[in-house]
């Protein structure tokens, strides 16, 4: 289980996350969804640790990862996989060298075993025999399939999108939708993704929070959320607005 209790970020002495209060239950998707600028990147970069928040506590695994040390951080890490929206493959080496590099680093496993994890994960991003190819052989969406197949290789028990679908085509994006929902009921791996995608966050997620000038406004399952149909609530996901936004929409 993830959760956040009263999580506080300032930044240039500007509050950009303000008291962010939330739960992502074993084996759910819960995606965090909004506006550029409102905050997802840096509450995701909270929640990956990369950043220690200035009030609050972020719970992963039942530990308090705003007081853990950098080992202790390491240990977490172990149990997570990150796809981000530049999860660079390196280019110099062939997609079954990305694949074995993370076994290579964290484990002391044999070559048949990587290469077996190797083999099964390109299998589920349905890449199987690509092992030779080098990422620039491959197309965009095919490199975030490989890029999604190396952040599963070491079976994390957590996963972390940052805009899986971004610059994707509309076939790609759902292609990427159906392996994160694969994954996530495959391997039962609790995810959070971040994204301004609503209509995949919508296909994806067990539950959504709303983002909104860094404080999260509305959060619920898939059901109550799609019950929004608000003119301000499109507007607002989609960011079509450039004044304020009317928020009534929460409160009626
Ligand atoms: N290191 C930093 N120092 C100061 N301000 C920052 C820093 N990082 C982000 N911010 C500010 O925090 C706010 C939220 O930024 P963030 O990148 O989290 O937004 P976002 O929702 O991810 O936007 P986008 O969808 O465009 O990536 C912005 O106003 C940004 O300028």
């Amino acid at each position: 289980m993830i959760s956040l209790n009263s999580v506080n970020v300032i930044l240039s002495s500007k509050e950009i996350l303000k008291d962010i209060t939330m739960e992502v239950k074993e084996g759910e998707v819960f995606s965090i969804l909004g506006p550029s600028g409102c905050g997802k990147s840096v509450l995701l970069q909270n929640i990956i640790g990369l950043m220690k928040p200035n009030k609050g506590e972020i719970i992963i695994d039942n530990i308090d990862i705003t007081k853990c040390n950098k080992k202790e951080l390491n240990q977490i890490r172990k149990k997570c996989g990150f796809l981000f929206q530049h999860s660079a493959l390196f280019d110099s080496m062939t997609i079954e060298e990305n694949l074995a590099f993370p076994v290579l680093q964290h484990t002391n496993l044999s070559y048949d075993i990587i290469k077996e994890k190797i083999n099964e994960k390109l299998k589920i991003v349905g890449l199987n025999g690509i092992n030779d190819k080098k990422p620039s052989e491959l197309s965009g969406g095919m490199q975030k399939r490989a890029a999604l197949a190396r952040s599963i290789i070491l079976e994390p028990k957590y996963m972390f999108y940052d805009e899986p679908t971004t610059g994707l085509d509309p076939i790609m994006s759902n292609v990427i939708n159906d392996l994160i929902i694969d994954l996530n009921k495959r391997l039962n791996i609790t995810s959070i993704v971040v994204t301004h995608d609503m209509k995949s966050a919508f296909k994806v997620s067990d539950r959504l929070g709303l983002l909104y000038n860094g404080e999260i406004i509305v959060q619920g399952d898939k059901e109550y959320m799609k019950k929004i149909d608000d003119p301000y609530f499109l507007q607002f996901i989609e960011g079509e607005t450039n004044g304020p936004i009317d928020l009534n929409f929460i409160k009626r």
